[in-house]
């Protein structure tokens, strides 16, 4: 058992981690379906049939016609989700959490009524935690951070790829920055992307503003920014490997929402496609993790950094042995917005170009108001890319990078275009430790 995951020897308890909630992702929905009249009636009418129609395993549709609450917590179900389900059979709290006692109703209530259960006798067994606390062993294979991206997503050049304009002297030019990127993709091909983009108020508008969002789900449609969705492949996400980064990160104090579904704008499929060509289908898994850069306050460059530093742990700590580049996406300067549109710096632009090779950490302390007057009120992209150097082998001091490829070109559309790889050389094949 891994260490951080020792509350699963609690007696007599499921916590319902990224795990469980992967595992239980249909029968939990299933339940919010019961939250209309409507549905519970015709749940209640044919439960089999109503079933029937969820993807749901075999072993959670069983758990529910046995009424057995306990089963259906084994195959991923939360107690607040099935309350809905409760609630549809007239069943209270009270009687659901009796239900799995091996107690009758009123002995559960009687006990209630008498104090509820002691906590003696229901706690960890001591020797079993100790003998997890003592086996430190590192996992004898995990996964590397082998590269960081960095590019623009603008959309007009997802447009100009799916219109077939890339040879028009306008765009050759932009095109032309990224041939080395897709020669040195197929040499390099990882197994997953963890690709850092904001959502443009797509996924997300003003019901809803997370400040960072990492994809756990499984799929994830190109969604349609209001031209129809750009005729690219739908994207797999990882969900194994992004519930292992969830528990990490929020282990280390970065509160993030997690996503099972939503669709993805040009903020994902632009660098996609940059980097991997008009392709059939992606040559490797996504896990998509937007940052909130449209709302403010959105995250500084010290934050989004500091994150990628905590990335690497992440995702070196995972014991299977996958290849991950992390891309950081965005920038570079632009403002689509007011009398100051077209706003572009190509001094301040490969400033940072240089100052994120050579001197992430300064960088990272460069405030929302630099970004914003030098670069302009979409400049302040720009910190996502933080989040992908903050991932790199040298800051942790584990080994060195190595620069493949620098690219800069004014202009695409409003913006500025910026593209960068680095190479991870870790000096040892340990993985990167926590601080
Ligand atoms: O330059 C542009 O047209 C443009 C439009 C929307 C974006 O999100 C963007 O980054 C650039």
């Amino acid at each position: 058992m891994p260490l951080d995951k020792t509350y699963r020897l609690v007696p007599g308890t499921t916590i319902f981690d990224a795990e469980q909630s992967a595992k239980g992702y249909h029968l939990n929905q299933f339940c919010m379906s019961l939250m209309t009249a409507e549905n519970r009636a015709s749940y209640l009418a044919d439960e089999r049939a109503y079933l029937d129609a969820w993807p749901l395993r075999e072993e959670q549709k069983q758990a529910l016609l046995d009424r057995d609450l306990n089963a259906a917590m084994r195959e991923g179900g939360n107690i607040y989700f099935l309350a809905k389900w409760g609630a549809t059979l007239g069943l209270s709290f009270q009687q659901m959490a009796g239900s799995m006692t091996g107690m009758t109703e009123q002995e559960y209530r009687d006990m209630m009524v008498h104090g509820g259960r002691s906590v003696e006798g229901n706690r960890i067994d001591h020797a079993v935690l100790e003998a997890a606390h003592a086996d430190r062993t590192p996992p004898a294979e995990h996964a590397t951070v082998t590269a960081a991206v960095f590019t623009s997503h603008v959309p007009a050049i997802g447009a100009a790829i799916d219109h077939g304009k890339t040879e028009e002297p306008y765009w050759r030019p932009v095109f032309e920055g990224y041939e080395y990127a897709k020669q040195w993709e197929t040499e390099n091909l990882p197994d997953v992307v963890f690709l850092v983009y904001n959502d443009h108020a797509t996924a997300f508008d003003q019901s809803i503003v997370p400040t960072f969002v990492l994809g756990t789900g499984a799929a994830y449609p190109a969604a349609d920014e209001g031209y129809g969705p750009r005729p690219v492949p739908g994207i797999d996400g990882h969900p194994e490997l992004a519930a292992h980064i969830a528990h990490s990160l929020i282990r280390d104090d970065f509160d993030l929402t997690l996503v099972n579904e939503m669709s993805v704008d040009h903020g994902l499929t632009v660098p996609l496609s940059l980097m991997f060509g008009d392709v059939q289908a992606w040559p490797c898994k996504v896990i998509p993790f937007h940052v909130n850069v449209v709302q403010y306050p959105v995250p500084s460059g010290d934050r989004c950094f500091r994150l990628g530093r905590a990335l690497r742990r992440a995702i070196e700590s995972y014991d299977r042995p996958l290849k991950v580049q992390v891309w950081g996406t965005g920038g570079m300067s632009h403002q689509l917005q007011g009398p100051r549109a077209g706003l572009i710096n190509r001094r301040w632009d490969n400033a940072f170009l240089d100052r994120l090779i050579e001197d992430p950490a300064g960088l990272a302390q460069v405030p929302h108001l630099e970004y914003v007057e030098e670069a302009g009120s979409e400049g302040i992209e720009l910190v996502m890319w933080l989040i992908a150097r903050g991932a790199m082998a040298d800051i942790d001091g584990s080994g060195e990078i190595e620069v493949k490829h620098r690219f800069y070109h004014v202009p695409a559309s409003n913006t500025a275009v910026g593209h960068l790889i680095l190479e991870n050389h870790p000096r040892a094949e340990t993985p990167a430790e926590k601080e």
